[in-house]
């Protein structure tokens, strides 16, 4: 046995959260690093689908909505709200990621009265970018890229909202979600957080950082499933001001009244639009059992134990083959991104030999460690079979 076996192994046995594998429904000869894409599925989500689709919807029908389906959204919302550091009644389930990020820029410019700027971080996933210009569009704003780093040279009295990711999709790069937003603020602007691939990663504390509005899918370290309802927040005190873009009857104060005028629910729920889409909120409700009685710090220190590892690993097998994109030190998430100029082709490849990370254009191998079900031995023979296909080709 190798040193670096051995170490894999010796992590593995010790992991405090390596009980929380057996809760997933994993495949065992598959080494699962694209948790950071679609998360794996807990044990009890299939079952509860059924159930819901057999009593909820077969036997219950309609009387469904009234006795539980309609308030879903918001109670859905609360086991979120833990994991990003919000209080009761500040977040809500609803639409998918990029329709909350239009929500979100929209109402965060209408707070921010005669300020014409949206900035975005320019490496940003392309759906923010998109769907800022069009947010600017419609209220008369423009955007404005940003480096995360330099915010200073682009925030002015012009900026109305600033939307950033925390973690990069592309490098796993951690941003500075305090120091970022005590800059917006301090320029007068709105703070829009991008939750993405941060998560179900690190402890979140939109509460204590006085973020303004953040968003956030739930399909990757969430584990909710396949295009899973994202999330948006908004706190109390911005939550009577917030006119989002999308009034729907969801988010009217009476829907059930049928008033032919909008009048927005009095809290979160105004940030709802249309009917939820009860199938997949309530896969996502069951999916999140698993993270009761976890503690965010403890899923940390693994994230960065096992990403910390892998680095090690390539290193040691691939030496300067690839190059690390991600940071080395602590300001990472929970993913490696490897550069190399045939990546493309490099990740189908692993995928054929039942290791799964996912390909960025132009040259990035991604690979996700969700720390509930991805063990240092998966990290290992990631990297090993990365460095057996280099070693074949030469
Ligand atoms: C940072 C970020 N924002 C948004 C999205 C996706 O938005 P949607 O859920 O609408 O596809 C993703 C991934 O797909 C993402 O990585
Ligand atoms: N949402 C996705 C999808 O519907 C299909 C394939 C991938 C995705 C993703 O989530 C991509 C992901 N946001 C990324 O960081 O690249």
């Amino acid at each position: 046995m190798t040193e670096l076996n051995a170490r894999a192994a010796k992590l593995d046995a010790e992991d405090p959260l390596g009980y929380l594998r057996a809760e997933f429904d994993l495949d065992p000869a598959v080494v699962y690093l694209d948790g950071n894409s679609l998360g794996a599925p807990p044990r009890q989500v299939a079952g509860r689908v059924e159930e819901v689709v057999r009593e909820q919807w077969g036997r219950r029908l309609i009387r469904s909505w009234p006795e539980r389906w309609w308030v879903a959204p918001e109670r859905v919302g609360e086991k979120i709200a833990p994991l990003v550091g919000a209080a009761p009644g500040q977040v809500v389930v609803a639409d998918s990621t990029s329709v909350n990020v239009f929500k979100a820029l929209v109402g965060a410019v209408r707070l921010a009265p005669g300020r014409r700027e949206i900035v975005v971080d320019a490496t940003t996933f392309p759906t923010d970018g998109y769907v800022a210009e069009s947010a600017a569009e419609l209220t008369g704003t423009m955007v404005v890229p940003a480096v995360v780093d330099e915010l200073d040279d682009v925030l002015s009295e012009r900026t109305a909202v600033v939307l950033l990711n925390q973690v990069d999709y592309k490098t796993g790069r951690l941003h500075d979600m305090a120091a970022a937003t005590e800059k917006i603020h301090a320029a007068g602007a709105r703070a829009v957080w991008d939750l993405c691939h941060s998560v179900g990663v690190l402890p979140i504390e939109l509460d204590a950082l006085g973020v303004d509005v953040a968003v956030g899918c739930t399909y990757k370290f969430l584990n909710g499933g396949p295009g899973s309802p994202a999330f948006i927040y908004v706190p109390h005190h911005l939550q009577a001001e917030f006119h989002q873009p999308l009034p729907g009857w969801g988010g009217h104060r009476d829907p059930f009244a049928m008033e032919s005028s909008y009048a927005p629910a009095p809290g979160i729920a105004r940030a709802r639009a249309g009917t939820p889409d009860i199938l997949s909120l309530l896969a996502l409700d069951a999916a999140l059992e698993v993270w009761d009685g976890v503690d965010m710090t403890a899923v940390r220190a693994k994230g960065l134990a096992l990403t910390g590892f892998f680095i090690e690993c390539v290193d040691e097998l691939l030496g300067r083959a690839v190059e690390v994109v991600t940071p080395r030190g602590e300001w990472r998430g929970h993913q490696v991104s490897l550069r190399h100029h045939d990546a493309s082709t490099l990740v189908a490849e692993l995928t054929a030999r039942d290791v799964i990370g996912d390909y960025r254009p132009p040259d990035v191998l991604r690979f996700g460690f969700a720390p509930l079900y991805v063990t240092y031995g998966d990290a290992l023979r990631a990297a090993r079979a990365l460095a057996d296909l280099l070693a074949e080709r030469g």
